[in-house]
């Protein structure tokens, strides 16, 4: 990463993170739970989010995702490092962090009480609005959401999607310059996810809004983000635009077979080709060079190996290869902070 401080590159910039350090501490036997140990769970974490970029935080399952943006939020104090948002330190001033963006976390309880369209409402008083401001905001972030018919349900009695849909709602309201979306569309049918996706990036377009994103959606993450921070054990290892981490992994191709009811393995050259497919069911995937790639088609597309195909699918690299490349590496023991570009 390039060191040297600008006061143009520190005003273009909305998150600032530098050697962020967060340990859970270890957790004592009790009967019948065996220990637990010491969990770094964000571990000398550096990174910078752009104004007005939608930046993406993709990674495993416990890789430290929620634990960062929760330090970014000032809600959890990290044990060392920086943490500055639009300028500001919320690691000695947490309580600013509030002022300064939206926050949506995994989890909704704080307002299950509340109807939608209350809960709205509320959200945009206690971020400064008028109470006349506050109920325009509030019609027009529930007129955008699909919400209206909803409205004076409590969200503790709706479904898991709808409830994530107002909670959604209640981030979008009151304007603040930065949104921290954790998983936001979890649990949302696709007319709803895509509602939220064009909620975000119609504030981004007019307002200049920053965006920073936990998401495991790679698909969606694909065409929503300008750059992707890849988490794995606390540690960033890949940080750029999803186009620039596919160039990474080089020129490699996806072919997909799907066999109508299993793959003719009696044919030596599929018997080959199976040890380097990951299957699922009838499907394997496998990555290719290119001219592998052909070979594997004119070979799937004649004989016995075609009687037995019923579909094949060839493809250039996805987020989603670039997530297993970078994953299956960074189970190694070099890790892949050669990878890392900002
Ligand atoms: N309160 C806690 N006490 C102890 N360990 C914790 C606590 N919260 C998280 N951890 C551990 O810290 C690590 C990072 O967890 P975190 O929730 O940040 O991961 P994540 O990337 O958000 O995961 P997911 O995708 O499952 O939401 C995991 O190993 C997790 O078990």
């Amino acid at each position: 990463m390039d060191s040297v401080e600008t006061p143009a590159r520190a005003a273009a910039r909305a998150v600032r993170v530098e050697g962020l350090v967060k340990s859970y501490p270890p957790a004592r036997a009790r009967r019948g739970t065996p220990a637990a140990p010491a969990v770094r769970a964000s571990d000398a974490i550096s990174l910078d989010v752009r104004r007005g970029e939608i930046f993406g935080l993709l990674g495993p399952n416990g890789a430290g995702k929620s634990t960062l943006v929760r330090q970014l939020t000032g809600l959890l104090r990290p044990d060392a490092g920086t943490v500055e948002i639009l300028g500001h330190d919320v690691v000695r001033h947490p309580e600013r962090a509030a002022r300064l963006l939206a926050y949506l976390g995994q989890e909704s309880s704080a307002l299950d009480e509340l109807t939608v369209a209350l809960a709205a409402e509320t959200t945009a008083r206690l971020r400064g609005m008028e109470t006349a401001a506050a109920r325009t905001a509030r019609d027009e972030v529930l007129a955008e959401l699909g919400l209206e018919e909803l409205a004076g349900r409590p969200l503790k009695k709706l479904s898991g999607g709808q409830r994530r849909l107002a909670c959604v709602a209640s981030a979008l309201v009151g304007d603040r310059p930065l949104l921290v979306l954790d998983e936001p569309t979890t649990g949302m049918d696709p007319h709803a996810r895509r509602a939220v996706w064009a909620a975000v990036d119609r504030r981004r377009a007019e307002r200049g809004t920053t965006v920073l994103l936990v998401t495991h959606n790679v698909i969606e993450a694909e065409t929503m983000l300008d750059r992707v921070a890849v988490l794995d054990r606390g540690r960033v290892i890949a940080c750029d635009s999803p186009g620039g981490l596919k160039a990474q992994v080089g020129d490699e191709v996806r072919l997909e077979l799907v066999w109508r009811e299993r793959a003719p393995l009696d044919v030596p050259r599929i018997a080959a080709l199976a040890a380097r497919a990951g299957a699922t069911g009838r499907r394997w995937t496998l990555r290719l060079a290119p001219e592998e790639a052909r070979e594997a088609v004119a070979l799937v597309t004649e004989g016995p190996a075609f009687a037995a195909l019923d579909d094949f699918r060839l493809a250039t690299p996805s987020l989603e290869d670039v997530y297993v490349a970078l994953g299956g590496r960074a189970f190694g023991t070099d890790g892949a902070e050669g990878l890392v570009k900002t």
